[in-house]
């Protein structure tokens, strides 16, 4: 696991462990015992620690976080102490990422090189703990305790330009990195080490540390308010000022003992993995990412070049493909192109693109009036209404106008993806790409799977999904699919909280308190109470009701009387300046509790003869976000969702859920399935007119379990409640 050779009088020692050399027990070792080897041989005079492949070690190896391997001798802290204690210099030589515990092994040599592409960082932070080797310690020693506050509360990459200009990298080479760490080696081998031992280092900016500090803490419990771990970094961070090394580690270990075995570190763990499993997709007969190979994708083109197509379009060039952009008439053809123009003027004007870039990723994009453009083309997503008869008229013209093994896609949030491709003849060709928006910048992208895609489809649809920067969720077909069907209860339970006691704002308080970053209430002002007045409306059509009769939707759970009331006043959100709340004028973010609106849901009240209570802010919490999960629940056993993860990126990407829960089925294994079930059992019986509340049969089955069955494990028990 740490390869160990001899180049002259130059001992190599290789962290080797695919795909990224985590510094799991045996790497720990292999270094531990390398550098023990190089010292007792008299014939070697310095010792290079470089990785194999393509990176310097990333970090410790998250998994042994759980399984405790990460505190076996010799840990982290052992190794990297054992590195700097050794007599001869040793050189990292970085390329790839030197990032965690990689840069704290680099810390602790006594010199460190770095190719040009190289980066640098405590990603920490991202997942609940600190840089628990020395790395608290040791970073401000080298560059100080400002630009060490920044980078380890950040968890941000450093390039190595930047990396050698505060100090954590010695020389930037070109070529082959360990090449150049032998002959850097070489250059310093003579040279004594006093001086180059970091933890002997004084903090040079020690006398700003107490005001450094406080400020640093008090934007880290600003901007991520609740998270344990930045307040842990700073704290650490201030005791490398005030404490010599042997002290300091003792508080930093302490504090990193505390943050492994937090709730957060946890969740945000266990997200990390989930990221990475989400487009590793399975569909039902065994076909996979493993198993299938996709088609390459050369060029794509997007219909409608609305807020969203124009968002969709800008991913596709930024991924360097080129993108034919049609729309319907010049004028709607012109604000796309105008929308996406601007779009990259901005990313110029704040030095996030060269203004050269900009240019080159805009001449990918063509823009035409006509469908036949696009003969071509390898993938079409189409983004336009949320209408069925539009869509399939699209879905029609592309079938006809594409070549056969073009494949067909809608950026659609809720329609029937198997209803949009019957308008082709080409319906395993046709998939749905639910983009979030702004499309450009939200990283979630669910994939919607047709009775008939095919897996070739699948596999070209993620490659692409992936290519263009986004996380794909492969899910299955049903309104809404996961993310928006589990809104649904949500949002409705909200909008029914208005008419039993709450007031907006007490409802976007305790959901936000939660961690959702946006209430639900904020949020219907946000979209319009006119677009989700439409949507009750088509959904109602769609289910044979009219939307205008109270008996006709209120079984269905689509019966708002606020919402309806404050639509039928013209308020219809942020956009007119008032809607759940009112606002300082049209289009204001701020949202202001507004009394016309507690009168409008006190008068309905009346009306209805609804004696209001006041509502404990556990249930506006339980109503929102338990009925939310028990549709997730439903969605597995269901197999829309294939797992609880894919169901949680969803939420976590998509929709602010807080990443330190986890998600919300990683949530609901914190809350326990057997008290979660008992809850959402007391509102069915409470409110056994809304379908919602009736128990997932998955949760269900899962909370009668004896023992609390682990949530990787929650899929083999969906198979059995399956409803399909
Ligand atoms: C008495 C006191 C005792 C105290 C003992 C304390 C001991 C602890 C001491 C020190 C602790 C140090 C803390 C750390 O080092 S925490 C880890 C910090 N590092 C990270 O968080 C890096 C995470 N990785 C990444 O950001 C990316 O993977 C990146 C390196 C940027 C590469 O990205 P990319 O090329 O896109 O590749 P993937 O992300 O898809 O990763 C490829 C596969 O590798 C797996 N992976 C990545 N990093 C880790 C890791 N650190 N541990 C385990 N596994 C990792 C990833 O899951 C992918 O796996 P798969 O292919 O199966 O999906």
């Amino acid at each position: 696991m740490a390869d160990y050779r001899k180049q002259g009088d130059v001992a190599v020692l290789h962290a080797n462990n695919p795909p990224v050399n985590a510094l799991s027990y045996h790497v720990r070792q292999g270094l531990y015992d390398g550098i023990e080897a190089a010292e007792k041989d008299p014939s070697v005079k310095c010792i290079v620690i470089c990785g194999k492949g393509k990176t310097f070690p990333v970090g410790a190896d998250i998994r042994e976080f759980a399984s405790g391997s990460a505190k076996k001798f010799p840990n982290l802290i052992e190794v990297c102490d054992k590195i700097e204690a050794c007599t001869k210099p040793v050189v990292a030589a970085i390329h790839g990422f030197a990032l965690g515990g990689g840069l704290e092994i680099s810390l602790g040599c006594h010199y460190r090189i770095g190719g040009t592409s190289c980066k640098v960082g405590f990603p920490e932070v991202n997942i609940g703990v600190l840089p628990g080797a020395g790395g608290t310690q040791r970073l401000p020693r080298v560059i100080g305790l400002k630009p060490s506050l920044d980078i380890i509360t950040s968890g941000c990459h450093v390039g190595a330009k930047e990396a050698l200009k505060l100090g954590i990298l010695d020389k930037i080479v070109q070529g082959d990195v360990v090449t150049e760490g032998i002959k850097f080696a070489k250059s310093v081998q003579n040279q004594p080490l006093h001086g180059r031992r970091v933890s002997t280092m004084a903090v040079p900016d020690v006398s700003q540390a107490n005001a450094l500090c406080n400020s640093a803490m008090a934007e880290v419990k600003r901007k991520s308010s609740g998270l344990l771990a930045p307040v842990a970094c700073v704290k650490s961070l201030r005791v490398a000022a005030q404490t010599p090394y042997k002290d300091g580690i003792k508080i930093e270990s302490a504090l990193m003992l505390q943050l492994m075995t937090s709730g957060q570190a946890k969740a945000l763990q266990y997200a990390f993995f989930a990221e990475r499993l989400a487009s590793k997709w399975q569909v039902p007969g065994g076909a996979s990412h493993a198993t299938v190979t996709p088609r390459p994708v050369k060029s794509c083109a997007v219909v409608g070049g609305g807020y969203m197509g124009s968002g969709i379009v800008m991913c596709i060039l930024n991924a360097g493909l080129p993108c034919i952009l049609v729309e319907a008439n010049q004028k709607f053809l012109d604000r796309g192109i105008k929308m996406i123009q601007g779009l990259y003027a901005g990313s110029v004007k704040l030095g996030k693109m060269s203004e050269q870039d900009a240019k080159k990723t805009l001449s990918l994009l063509k823009p035409t009036l006509r469908y036949e453009d696009l003969k071509d083309v390898d993938v079409v997503i189409e983004a336009v209404f949320e209408d069925m008869k539009l869509k399939q008229e699209v879905f029609g013209k592309l079938d006809k106008v594409c070549k056969k093994d073009a494949l067909l896609c809608s950026n659609t949030s809720t329609l029937n993806i198997d209803k949009i491709a019957s308008a082709t003849r080409r319906p395993d060709r046709v998939m749905g790409m639910h983009f979030f928006a702004p499309a450009y910048y939200m990283k979630l992208l669910e994939n919607i799977r047709g009775a008939e895609t095919s897996p070739q489809t699948v596999a070209t649809v993620t490659q692409l999904s992936v290519k263009i920067g986004k996380v794909p969720v492969l899910v299955g077909n049903c309104h809404g699919f996961v993310g928006n069907r589990m809104m649904a209860p949500y949002t409705t339970e909200a909008q029914r909280l208005l008419e039993e006691g709450a007031y907006p704002h007490q409802v976007d308080q305790v959901i936000e308190e939660f961690g959702i970053p946006i209430g639900p209430l904020k949020v219907g002002d946000l979209t319009g109470l006119d677009v989700s007045w439409k949507i009750t409306r088509e959904v109602s059509r769609m289910l044979g009701l009219d939307h205008t009769k109270r008996e006709d939707v209120e079984p269905f759970g689509l019966y708002f009387p606020v919402r309806n009331a404050l639509y039928e006043k013209g308020r219809l959100g942020r956009k007119t300046g008032a809607g759940f709340y009112k606002y300082e004028k049209a289009g204001s973010k701020v949202a202001i509790p507004d009394p016309l609106v507690m009168d409008i849901i006190d008068h309905h009240c009346r009306e209805e003869g609804i004696d209001r209570r006041r509502i404990p802010p556990q249930e506006i919490y339980e109503r929102c976000l338990y009925s939310l999960i028990n549709e997730g629940f439903k969605t597995l056993e269901e197999g829309i969702a294939a797992r609880p993860e894919d169901v949680d990126i969803i939420w976590l990407l998509g929709y602010g859920w807080p990443r330190y829960t986890g998600g919300p089925m990683h949530f609901a294994s914190q809350i326990g399935l057997r008290r979660l079930y008992g809850r959402i059992e007391y509102y069915h019986n409470k409110y056994p007119d809304r379908d919602h509340w009736t128990p997932s049969r998955l949760l269900k089955t899962l909370s009668q379990q004896e023992h609390p069955v682990p949530l990787a494990q929650w899929g083999q028990f969906a198979s059995t409640t399956s409803r399909l």
